[in-house]
């Protein structure tokens, strides 16, 4: 076997390990990177871009139904196939651009797991290769369920790669991934159900916003069932059916497709990572705040594959800046969470940043709440959108913002205006001292901060 010494191993080429490749890179260590599925990760691949794409075709047919008999005359029609000819001339040439950039600068490719062999040393392409440095960054995977059947169940990629719109799907969990597809599917006029463990869906956001959400969801024929646990799928001729106890019975309910969206793990199976003494736990590789293996120093691992993360594409490409400048110079950053604004893409928009009411309260003594229903108001009403809410957490001592939850079109673009504010830990009054523009989503924001 061929032997290869690298400074530093980077095993993943998405946001975190293509930013960690790129830092080590131009400080001018030698890198290589591995891959074993196409380059690019899941965001560019497989997952944020795909999703929004396809989802604007999705909420322009919302939109037009919205307005129809109020100007619009005839709703759009959509052609899937040039829908998805259209998502895929952005995903297509990523995996061959990624390469290419990262060759350029100079950064060894790998298309293979590679697997520990020692502390300092894995097997990859038939060659033993050591480094002085190695950067887990291999992200997360639907996380597999041990029931019956599990073979027939698809998961969110090939919801994005769908050839033609499905009769009827069901969702097992209700987090991010399925809310997000069950709109689009739900407008497109497939139905859509979502079975989910747990007694309500999106559990960490702000559950006055995710009840309107749902009500909403209902509207557009989405059925939830709580509560239950799913047990086997079964093949019948079109349909899959799926068994699950609830309330002490079994029960069944039968669509085209079944998809695993019960949530996502760290992708370390195949690494071995025992042989390297590297630890892990359910959330992920267990770092230091450097995003250094608590085990193994001289092994990092950041996004979503490290346990300090939010699986976010944002967070995923700071922890790859970090864990990239600390290999270049030890402990010279950490990763302390920041504020981060996240939204659900589903219909409306589900966005959030800072602190929620139940950790708010918990952190400061006195919290004014301002919480509402912003459905008669002016934005909503000009869409004919039913559906607009809010809340939004202040520290009484202080005025200042700490938490913003809004339920609304286009809450994914304003609550950054809303991120601006916390990260600066502008006060309420300071908030309405700036002047927006009008008519816009962000200056209702004042409005929805008085008494
Ligand atoms: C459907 C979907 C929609 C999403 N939408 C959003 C969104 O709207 N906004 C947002 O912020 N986040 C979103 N996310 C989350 C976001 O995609 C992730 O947080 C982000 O891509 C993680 O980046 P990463 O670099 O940590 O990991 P990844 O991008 O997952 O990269 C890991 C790479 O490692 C590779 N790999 C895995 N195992 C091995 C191995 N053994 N050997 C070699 N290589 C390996 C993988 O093939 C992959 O290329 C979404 C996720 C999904 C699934
Ligand atoms: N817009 C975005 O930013 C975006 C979009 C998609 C994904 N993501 C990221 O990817 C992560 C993974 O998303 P996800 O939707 O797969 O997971 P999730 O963790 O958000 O939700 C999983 C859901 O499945 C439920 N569940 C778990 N096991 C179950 C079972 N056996 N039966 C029924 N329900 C079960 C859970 O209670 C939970 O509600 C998210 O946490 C998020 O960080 C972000």
């Amino acid at each position: 076997m061929k032997n290869k010494h690298y400074d530093v191993f980077v095993i993943g080429s998405g946001i975190a390990g293509q930013t960690a490749a790129k830092i080590c890179r131009e400080n001018n260590l030698s890198v290589a990177i591995s891959d074993n599925r196409e380059f690019g990760g899941t965001c560019a691949n497989r997952g944020c871009d795909s999703k929004k794409i396809l989802l604007q075709f999705s909420e322009l047919l919302y939109q037009s139904k919205r307005l129809e008999g109020l100007g619009i005359k005839k709703l759009p029609k959509l052609n899937w196939k040039k829908v998805q000819k259209f998502r895929r001339s952005f995903s297509n040439p990523i995996p061959p651009n990624t390469e290419q950039n990262l060759k350029d600068l100079g950064i060894s490719l790998y298309h293979q797991s590679p697997k520990f062999i020692s502390k300092n040393e894995v097997e990859v392409e038939g060659k033993v290769v050591s480094a002085d440095h190695f950067i887990i960054a291999t992200g997360n995977i639907p996380r597999e369920l041990d029931i019956e059947g599990k073979e027939f169940l698809k998961v969110s990629e090939d919801v994005l790669d769908l050839k033609k719109i499905p009769k009827s799907i069901t969702f097992i969990g209700s987090g991010y991934i399925a809310m997000e597809f069950a709109c689009m599917l739900a407008t497109l006029g497939c139905q859509v159900t979502i079975i989910e463990r747990d007694k309500t869906s999106l559990a960490n956001f702000d559950q006055f916003l995710v009840n309107k959400l749902m009500t909403k969801m209902e509207r557009l024929g989405v059925k939830f069932i709580f509560n239950a646990d799913v047990t086997a799928v079964k093949e019948l001729k079109k349909n899959l059916k799926v068994s699950y106890a609830v309330n002490g019975n079994t029960e069944t309910h039968k669509s085209r497709l079944v998809i695993n969206t019960a949530g996502r793990v760290a992708a370390v199976k195949a690494l071995q990572l025992e042989n390297a003494g590297v630890e892990v736990d359910k959330d992920g590789v267990v770092v230091n705040d450097y995003l250094q293996s608590k085990s193994h120093p001289k092994v990092y691992a950041c996004g979503d594959v490290s346990n300090k993360s939010l699986a976010l594409t944002p967070l995923s490409g700071l922890q790859g800046y970090i864990a990239g400048n600390n290999v270049v110079k030890e402990k010279t950053k950490t990763f302390d969470v920041p504020c981060v604004p996240s939204t659900v893409f589903t219909t409306p928009n589900l966005s959030s940043v800072g602190y929620g009411e139940e950790e708010a309260k918990a952190r400061y003594k006195n919290i004014k709440v301002y919480q509402g229903d912003a459905s008669d108001w002016f934005n909503a009403k000009k869409e004919n959108e039913d559906t607009y809410a809010y809340t939004i957490l202040v520290n009484e001592r202080t005025d200042e913002i700490v938490g913003a939850h809004i339920l609304s079109s286009e809450a994914n673009e304003s609550i950054n205006v809303f991120a601006t504010a916390i990260y600066n830990k502008m006060t309420v009054k300071e908030f309405k001292n700036m002047i927006f523009t009008y008519p816009s989503y962000v200056i209702d924001f004042k409005s929805m901060m008085e008494n």
